[in-house]
């Protein structure tokens, strides 16, 4: 008679690390007495005092958003390297661990996604505001019609000085900032309009219809996007600003760092 060790003990078979998401002190200890495994603590913060910790900028709710960020980010810290086999355990039912996942390290696979929140001037929570602003618009539209938009977040003052307004700024006396329902409803009624919003490293509004003029030498960004994109990858080759565009033709959401093209997503599969 097989036992439940017969079916599940293969996930537990070479395995090169074992990543606890945000596991309690008393987990953590037991994992780190097994001989010979090394243990790696990823979580918004390191309250065990793991020797290796690699942070999340959010306890991502998306179980397979959390592993894959969480690798990303051990894979840039060379905690692990491509090819390892990982037992990532975490909770999602439960205030506890209950959670196990057996991945492989893939570094081929890898989206941006740790980069941009991790490593971008503006802080995490803004620009995961602005990613999830950016993909709603384009699941919805605006009024039932496919809408483009062009946001540049972190660095604004810089951003500022490489643009010009095409039009009155409704934001410049207001001290509002993204995430905020009501400033969402108002950023995608602007959607319509031309030109770039402007914000701040804190997620404050700076300014809509900005017409950005950012020097294009230098950038790569894939042939078949047009003025808007090229725009939106060149700023963040000129500034230490991100940028987050949704496309009105191809309906995808498209972030830039750095003046290169770090993710893609598609609306949709949210
Ligand atoms: N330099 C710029 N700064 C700010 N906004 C711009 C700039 N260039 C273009 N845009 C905005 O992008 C809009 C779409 O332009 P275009 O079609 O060339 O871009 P695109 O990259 O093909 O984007 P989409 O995929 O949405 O069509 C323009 O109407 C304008 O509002
Ligand atoms: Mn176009």
């Amino acid at each position: 008679m097989a036992g439940l060790d017969d079916v599940f003990g293969d996930l537990f078979s070479s395995v090169d690390a074992v990543v606890l998401f945000s596991p309690s002190g008393s987990y953590y200890e037991r994992v780190t007495d097994i001989e010979d495994l090394d243990v790696i603590v990823v979580g918004t913060e390191n309250s065990v005092g793991a020797e290796t910790f690699v942070e999340l900028p959010l306890e991502f709710e998306e179980i397979a958003e959390r592993i894959r960020f969480g690798l990303e980010g051990a894979l840039e810290q060379d905690v692990i390297e491509d090819g390892d086999e990982l037992v990532c355990a975490t909770s999602v039912f439960s205030d506890g661990i209950d959670t196990i996942s057996r991945v492989r390290a893939d570094a081929e696979t890898h989206t941006g996604i740790y980069d941009l929140f991790a490593k971008s001037r503006a802080e995490p929570e803004v620009v995961k505001a602005v990613l999830e602003l950016a993909i709603e618009l384009g699941q919805k539209g605006q009024k039932g019609k496919p809408v483009g938009a062009l946001f540049v977040v972190g660095d604004a003052g810089k951003v500022m000085n490489k643009s010009r307004p095409l039009s009155y700024n409704p934001f410049e006396k207001s001290h509002v900032h993204v995430g905020d329902p009501i400033v969402n409803v108002m950023l995608k009624e602007f959607s319509r309009l031309d030109g770039a919003f402007v914000i701040s490293d804190a997620g404050k509004i700076v300014s809509a219809y900005r017409y950005l003029e950012p020097s294009a030498e230098g950038v790569d960004i894939p042939k078949g996007l047009g003025a808007r994109h090229m725009a939106g990858g060149a700023i963040t080759r000129d500034t230490n600003a991100i940028a987050i565009v949704l496309s009105e033709s191809d309906g995808l959401v498209r972030a830039f760092k750095g003046g290169e093209l770090i993710l893609e997503v598609d609306p949709e599969a949210y």
